[in-house]
């Protein structure tokens, strides 16, 4: 630590009864490795919060964790004092640093986060200028009213261009370059600065002690000890220990067992006043009952007015869920009642396949959250899964005025009187070295893409923007965006309402059958090299049968690709001939046990494995985040 910083750590004003001239509420918006979680350690070390030989076996502590479990454990809102010493006398104030999640999927849970605070530092690489999450970040920032504090870190690496991207940033929030902040995270310098210009830039909260007691949920958590952990911003009035609390969408009320803030360990208080950032525990066992964006009051003398901008979470993509093994079936349904405690955007019910057999139908908030539900199943849970392609929400308008909504082309309907069909479509923003400018325009309109517009970033960057349809980046957009850009674009998107597009249902028949978890809704123009692809890749995965098996690919009666896997016989005793009778009967156990693992798609028989390998390529980007 260095030693000016030394006697900066003053002691704390008490939590509950903090004057909120005194109080700060500020995030940290960044893309993915710019530095964000180095810059919040140095930044709980600066202000001694966790001391330096702490700060080392928490930071390795917290990497055993995460490397375990797969998973990032972060403290949601940290409060941390801080001295600003001036003529007239030192001055505490107390820092309440809040964690906002990064990524796209997560819009909406950023946006409640960001409305937790005053201010946001922007924070971005030195070496590697804005990126397309900084970017989307930065507009909910603003969108939120936020003072924007821009921060360049790594200014200690070699690579570091500290003038084009200061330059850079200033055009983009409006600001002289000469106000852009230079850090380095890692060694700690210009820190202690960035710590005044925080107290000095950011706004102090404003809110009626005497008021009704109104509260912003900005996160809530499962922990398995103490159920569900509740993280709050207080607007107006007070929160105490023993207080009955309602929230105000769901009309849940429940005793405040424990109130505290986290500095860093979690530490019991009273009560939370105004501006004060810090948890409550219920006793609830399920974060649906307490709501991220939900609006927490008192029952005895509860507020007229929520908050605004409460939204309850909807699916974006659906898929579904199979165990490979059907007898896992039940421990699958165990560990999404499980997930869904820590998880209020998961949504499933039960679903059956004839291909795949049972399982669920899972509605997630994007690709991202696709991901992490089905690796924390993998891995937490142990089961070994099968996902079917993602499917966006259909909109369809029947000739006779009647509406469906479609998430499983199973639904699709097929007796032809469809009317309209609508898909949702998303905002793309793609930043990227001017050089790839050709491509990625190529990739998009290959997509359905309609360009929005084009604006050059400084001489050699540029942010391009476009409407997609989300089905079309649904997929492998982002792997194919990255391997045009050899890796140097970076995307965000945003749900932008729908459009009306040709799309039509494409079904998989093997032998006359349908097979079920193959059907997809395409656009008319894509149908036949699904189909194609489809037929092509089925016919290389399912062994001959004792007939021939016409694979064709249709839409509605009308087929559009067709395969055949040539009959053959397979005698697995003509190895045997003559030979005696023990090797014989072991053969044919063999093959009884390898039947055990075949599906009959009427009278086709076909391995679990080839719709598995099947299904497996039209997996979405393993790698969405970055
Ligand atoms: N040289 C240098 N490296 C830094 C600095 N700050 C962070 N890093 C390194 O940059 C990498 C990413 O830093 P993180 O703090 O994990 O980045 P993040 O933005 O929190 O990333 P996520 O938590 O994955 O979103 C790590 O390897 C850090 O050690 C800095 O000031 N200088």
């Amino acid at each position: 630590m260095t030693s000016a910083a030394a006697h900066r750590i003053g002691s704390a004003p008490q939590p509950g009864r903090t004057d909120a001239r005194l109080i700060r509420n500020f995030c940290i918006i960044a893309h993915i490795d710019h530095g964000k979680s180095t810059l919040a350690d140095r930044m709980l070390q600066l202000t001694g919060v966790v001391d330096e030989r702490a700060m080392r076996a928490q930071y390795l502590d917290r990497m055993d964790i995460e490397r375990e479990r797969g998973i990032t454990i972060k403290s949601q809102a940290v409060r941390m004092p801080w001295t600003v010493r001036a003529d007239s006398g030192d001055t505490t104030y107390v820092l309440n640093m809040i964690d906002t999640p990064g990524h796209v999927d997560f819009t909406y849970e950023v946006s409640r986060s960001l409305e937790a605070c005053e201010a946001a530092v922007l924070l971005v690489d030195a070496a590697q200028g804005i990126e397309a999450q900084t970017l989307a970040n930065l507009y909910l920032a603003l969108d939120a009213d936020l003072q924007i504090i821009p921060v360049l870190n790594k200014i200690d690496l070699p690579g570091a261009e500290p003038e084009k991207y200061a330059a850079e940033l200033a055009g983009i929030i409006g600001c002289d370059p000469g106000e852009v902040l230079r850090v380095s995270a890692k060694t700690g310098e210009g820190v202690p600065e960035l710590l005044d210009e925080i107290i000095a830039q950011t706004p102090a909260p404003v809110g009626v002690t005497d008021e009704r007691a109104r509260a912003l949920i900005f996160d809530s958590v499962y922990d398995t000890y103490r159920g569900v952990v509740t993280y709050v911003r207080v607007v107006d009035g007070r929160i105490s220990h023993r207080d009955r609390i309602l929230m105000m969408s769901t009309k849940a009320t429940h005793e405040v067992l424990e109130v505290g803030v986290i500095s860093p360990e979690p530490t019991r208080t009273d009560s939370l006043s105004v501006g004060e950032v810090g948890y409550l525990i219920t006793g609830v066992k399920d974060v649906r009952q307490s709501r991220v964006g939900d609006t927490v009051t008192l029952q005895s003398k509860p507020a007229t007015d929520p908050l605004a901008g409460y939204r309850h979470p909807n699916p974006m993509v659906y898929a579904g869920l199979y165990p490979i093994d059907g007898a896992d079936y039940p421990e699958l349904r165990e560990a999404l009642e499980k997930l869904q405690l820590n998880d209020a955007a998961l949504a499933y019910e039960p679903e059956t396949s004839g291909a795949l057999g049972f399982g669920f139908r899972i509605g997630f908030l994007g690709l991202l959250h696709m991901e992490i539900v089905r690796e924390r199943l993998e891995r937490e849970f142990n089961l070994d899964l099968i996902s079917t392609a993602p499917s966006v929400v259909y909109r369809i308008v029947m000739e006779n005025g009647s509406e469906h909504t479609v998430t499983n082309p199973s639904e699709f309907p097929t007796d032809g009187k469809i009317a309209e069909v609508y898909e949702p479509v998303v905002r793309a923003t793609i930043l990227s070295p001017s050089e790839y400018i050709g491509t990625i325009m190529e990739l998009c309109q290959a997509r359905r893409g309609v360009q929005l517009g084009m604006d050059y970033l400084s001489a050699d960057r540029v942010e391009i923007r476009y409407t997609l349809p989300l089905a079309e980046i649904v997929f492998d957009f982002f792997d194919a965006l990255k391997s045009r850009t050899k890796g140097f674009a970076s995307l965000d998107y945003e749900p932008s309402g729908e459009q009306e597009a040709d799309l039509v249902k494409v079904d998989i028949l093997l032998h006359g059958e349908p097979v079920d978890a193959f059907s997809a809704i395409v656009h008319r123009d894509k149908a036949y090299s699904y189909g194609v692809e489809m037929a092509g890749k089925l016919k290389d995965l399912i062994p001959r049968q004792q007939f021939e098996v016409p694979i064709q690919a249709a839409i509605g009666a009308r087929v559009i690709a067709r395969e055949t896997i040539r009959a053959m016989r397979k005698d697995v005793l003509s190895k045997c001939y003559g030979g005696d009778i023990t090797r014989k009967r072991k053969l044919l156990e063999k093959q009884k046990e390898g039947k055990k693992r075949m599906k009959m798609v009427g009278r086709v028989e076909v391995p679990q494995e080839a719709f598995v390998a099947a299904l497996a390529t039209t997996e979405p980007a393993k790698d969405s985040k970055k």
